[in-house]
């Protein structure tokens, strides 16, 4: 049987040396986790929990725009919600980043330091071919190194998932680890590498722990689930799956990779319930931007809405709030 560390341990990290190591992985108990999932989904969240997992919910949103239409504009009224997202209540915290196409990156910078946010909202930019993954590995890291000159903090790249799927698991392997040297900067400030899996295309939740193995074996920061573009995004049981990996890589490592679902999160109540799922399975250390975040377009207003009917008892409109995009 191959480990884990006989892989990080060997030279060579290959097609058949990775194949024995995935495939060797326990499989899911699909029942299972659809049960357990579920399962925690119903836990009710009493008031001053409801108070911290709503504040909690903002703080780590990456708020994320990424349509083809997408203008200057926009990314500067993104900018201005990440920092304030609620300018009734200077108690509301500014979420974790802001997420964008990789030629908007340099308007997020200069409107974040002109907000005075700069290096405390992170931006986010998406590379690789986002969000197919289909080019050339010169054209995906040149993709990732233009972010990375104009300012990005963080870098959410995709999986080949053809490769993956052809269980040509050293390419995607090496592709990992050649955008992960993509990330570095000369004065050692790398941006921070997230994989994402697309695991609406992968097809069972085995397939979703080995790409969970893979992306962190080849030195993910972050593990992903979706891009946003594929339904079934950001599943529970999905998620339950990728938090149990990186639960079980800190216990065989000794180090953390953070978990950012992603796609189809739109109400308080769904970001709830990955937080109750992520206190459960990964452990409450998770339970911070440096190591959780929720991708998310159309999250943030339904969450501030629900800040306020807790802290009034009133619902408010949402014509009340500025757009999130
Ligand atoms: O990375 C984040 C996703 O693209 C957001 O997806 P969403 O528009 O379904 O919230």
């Amino acid at each position: 049987m191959t480990t884990a560390t006989d892989v990080l341990g060997s030279g060579v990290v290959d097609d058949a040396t990775l194949r024995r190591f995935l495939h060797g992985l326990p499989g899911v108990d699909q029942v299972g986790a659809e049960a357990r999932a579920a399962a925690l989904a119903t836990r009710s969240i009493k008031t001053t929990a409801k108070a911290y997992g709503l504040d909690l919910a903002v703080r780590v949103i990456d708020l994320t725009t990424l349509e083809g239409a997408d203008s200057h504009g926009a990314v500067r009224n993104l900018c201005a919600k990440a920092v304030r997202p609620d300018p009734s209540d200077p108690s509301c915290p500014s979420t974790a980043a802001v997420c964008v196409y990789n030629d908007l990156v340099p308007v997020a910078v200069s409107a974040l330091e002109r907000l005075g946010a700069a290096g405390r909202v992170k931006v986010a930019a998406v590379a690789t071919a986002f969000p197919s993954g289909r080019a050339s590995l010169r054209v995906k890291l040149a993709d990732t190194e233009d972010a990375v000159a104009a300012g990005a903090d963080e870098i959410d790249m995709v999986i080949d998932r053809g490769a993956f799927l052809a269980g040509r698991y050293g390419a995607v392997y090496e592709e990992i680890v050649a955008t992960r040297e993509a990330c570095r900067r000369p004065d050692g400030v790398d941006a921070h590498l997230k994989v994402i899996l697309e695991t609406g295309e992968l097809g069972s939740y085995d397939r979703v722990r080995r790409a969970s193995w893979l992306a962190m074996l080849a030195g993910a920061d972050f593990i992903k689930t979706s891009t946003g573009k594929v339904s079934p995004a950001a599943t529970l049981p999905v998620s339950l799956v990728m938090l149990e990996a990186v639960r079980d890589w800190f216990s065989l490592t000794g180090s953390r990779v953070g978990f950012k679902p992603a796609g189809g999160i739109r109400t308080a109540k769904d970001a709830l319930k990955h937080l109750v799922l992520v206190q459960e399975t990964a452990g409450p250390d998770w339970l911070t931007p440096e190591l959780y975040r929720l991708g998310a377009s159309s999250l943030l207003n339904d969450v501030l809405l629900q800040r306020r009917k807790l802290a009034t008892g009133a619902y408010a409109g949402a014509d009340h709030l500025t757009p999130a995009t």
